[in-house]
């Protein structure tokens, strides 16, 4: 597919920084044109060390329009004012310069923070399916390295745009001394620029690859470390080194082809430049009454030719950073990425239950007859315990995925208590609900941050009071900083018991009344699930549970079950039936070590 033109990319960012753009290119303008004009006076300069040429006025336009303005001007002080005049023209330009620094860098600090932020918005926005299903090294890399670069290319395309005012300017004042000479360069700097646009499209290419190389580093960067006890007990590190070895030299290969042919551009062109500028000379030296005029068109031409040459370095460096630019702005993209349409009603509580009616889902990627749920009917009451069990695989996560709206079912629908799921207002729906689920995800925060994460305003009792529900009370009390100490990967690392002990505090202090427990105690011994099976129990008649265990002596309390086999539910009813029940529950239940009659 034909790929839009960088510029056309980057022109919706340019509009949402329309003031600071355009200052930058009012003042690159300015800059330009004081350049221009200081470097221009060059020929007056040259004429009033010899005022036969001023008189005549050669230098073609521009020296007729400096004969005019200087004529007035008492000979003997007149090199003085055009060199006053040329300072306070260059010191202008200096300072204009300088403003255009500020101004860039002020771009670029906001932009890239504006992009930063516009990139995880939307990361937390979009369907969860979408973004679980991106690589962590990608978005690593997208967050932190190609908002720099998009923000890099939008300043150096505006650094085109003035480079291409100061080439006018420039090319203005050499066309007012010789149309003809003027044109003769022009020609041969088109030929030249040329060139150099066939090497930029040879880097943009080389440049996806690199980009490609990048990210799949950045990955295996992140697989290295997360998987350090894996590969260890495994004995696998040399497999670990290899493989990121054999990642890092492909990066830095697709990167030296891209720096080896960026490397050529500025020689290539200032070797062209340079011979060109001798063909110059070696044409006009033959009249020396010209001198001044030759040699004026020859400085502006010398001044002319870092400008074409950065403009070539430009447009190759443009090129290399269209795939991040297209990476950014692709991903920023609305019309093509999945989102949950949102209800208006709010959600006020659950007062008969919740009914799933042939309810399938099916995971990106997964084949039609291996769904995570097929035509699934089922319903979970308010104000009782609801335990959802079956083998493993057999779809008791992906129910409560959909219960918790992470996504809508592929058919089917779900009711709260006869009101369409997605009528409700997430927000509301969410703060009615509260997951433990398997991960139990610990944040790089304070133990007491962790629990409040759950409800941002709760006081530190509350903390407490959750802490000691979930039986994590006494383990905090005996960490270094008790709830001050730091959890997280640059924290102290807590035991999967600990961890899960802290994700239920965080959803008991929620004060959600449905509470949804996906194997929130596995991790627990038995003396410490005992406590918290009599915390929940206390909870029982209150809250709307649902708990998901492989061990059945966690759903004992529970008063209705749902079986799942294959995503098909197989059974559900009271707990004491289906226990008498020839069927998958009685069967699973009849596997348990020390089950419970
Ligand atoms: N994010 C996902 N993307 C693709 N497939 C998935 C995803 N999550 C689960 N699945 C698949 O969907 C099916 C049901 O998975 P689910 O996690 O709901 O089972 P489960 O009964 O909770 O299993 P377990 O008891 O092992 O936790 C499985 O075949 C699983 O491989």
């Amino acid at each position: 597919m034909k790929q839009p033109p960088i510029a056309r990319v980057l022109r919706p960012l340019a509009r949402a920084h329309r003031g600071l753009v355009a200052a930058l290119l009012g003042v690159g303008a300015l800059a330009s044109l004081c350049e221009g004009m200081g470097i221009s006076l060059f020929l007056p300069l040259l004429h009033s060390m010899d005022p036969a040429g001023f008189e005549e006025g050669t230098g073609g336009a521009l020296g007729r329009v400096f004969h005019r303005v200087f004529e007035g001007v008492p000979e003997g002080a007149r090199m003085q004012v055009v060199l006053g005049a040329m300072f306070a023209l260059l010191a202008a330009k200096a300072g204009l310069n300088a403003a255009s620094g500020l101004l860039f860098a002020r771009l670029d600090a906001r932009l890239v923070n504006e992009l930063r932020q516009r990139v995880m918005d939307q990361a937390l926005r979009v369907r969860l399916g979408f973004i679980e299903r991106q690589r962590t090294g990608d978005m690593v890399a997208l967050v932190q390295n190609q908002t720099w670069e998009t923000s890099g290319a939008l300043a150096t395309l505006i650094g085109i745009v003035i480079r291409l005012a100061t080439i006018t300017v420039f090319g203005l004042a050499l066309l007012s001394i010789s149309w003809r000479m003027t044109l003769t360069v022009a020609a041969a700097l088109l030929v030249i620029s040329w060139i150099v646009r066939q090497i930029g499209r040879r880097v943009d290419r080389l440049s996806e690859d690199g980009l490609r190389e990048w990210n799949t580093l950045s990955q295996r960067c992140i697989e290295v470390l997360r998987g350090q006890r894996t590969a260890r007990a495994f004995g696998r590190e040399d497999h670990e080194r290899a493989a990121f070895a054999a990642s890092s030299t492909s990066t830095s290969q697709a990167y030296w082809r891209v720096e080896r042919i960026r490397a050529l551009v500025n020689p290539t062109s200032e070797l062209m430049v340079a011979a060109l500028l001798a063909g110059v000379l070696l044409l006009s030296v033959s009249d020396p009454g010209k001198l001044p005029a030759v040699l004026t068109f020859m400085f502006i031409l010398f001044r002319l030719q870092p400008q074409v040459q950065r403009l070539d370095t430009d447009r190759v460096n443009l090129a290399a950073s269209a795939p991040a630019v297209r990476t950014v702005t692709g991903f920023l993209h609305e019309a093509d990425k999945p989102y949950l349409p949102e209800g208006t009603r709010p959600f006020r509580g659950l007062e008969d239950s919740i009914s799933l009616h042939d309810v399938s889902y099916r995971y990106d990627g997964q084949a039609d007859k291996d769904s995570a749920l097929r035509g699934v009917t089922a319903r979970i009451p308010a104000n009782r315990t609801t335990a959802i069990v079956g083998p493993s695989g057999s779809g008791k996560s992906t129910l409560t995925y959909l219960l918790m709206r992470f996504a809508d079912p592929l058919e089917g629908t779900i009711h709260l208590d006869g009101i369409g799921l997605a009528e409700f207002e997430l927000a509301t729906w969410r703060a009615g609900i509260a997951l433990v689920s398997q991960d139990a995800h610990v944040f790089h925060a304070t133990v007491a941050d962790n629990i409040r994460y759950g409800r941002p305003d709760a006081s530190d009792a509350a903390v407490r009071e959750a802490a000691r529900k979930a039986h994590a009370h006494e383990f905090i009390e005996s960490l270094p900083a008790g709830y001050d100490t730091p959890l997280g990967e640059e924290g102290i690392q807590l035991s999967g018991g600990q961890r899960q002990r802290i994700a239920l505090a965080r959803a008991l202090i929620r004060d959600a009344r449905i509470l949804v427990l996906d194997e929130a105690t596995n991790a627990l011994d038995a003396i410490a699930e005992n406590v918290i099976q009599d915390a929940l129990a206390e909870l029982a008649g209150h809250y709307t549970m649902i708990v998901i265990a492989h061990r059945l002596a966690t759903i004992e309390q529970a008063d209705h079950v749902l079986v799942l086999d294959r995503g098909i539910l197989v059974q559900q009813g009271e707990r004491g039936r289906l226990l008498a029940e020839e069927g998958l529950f009685s069967q699973l239940h009849e596997l348990q070590p020390g089950r419970t009659p």
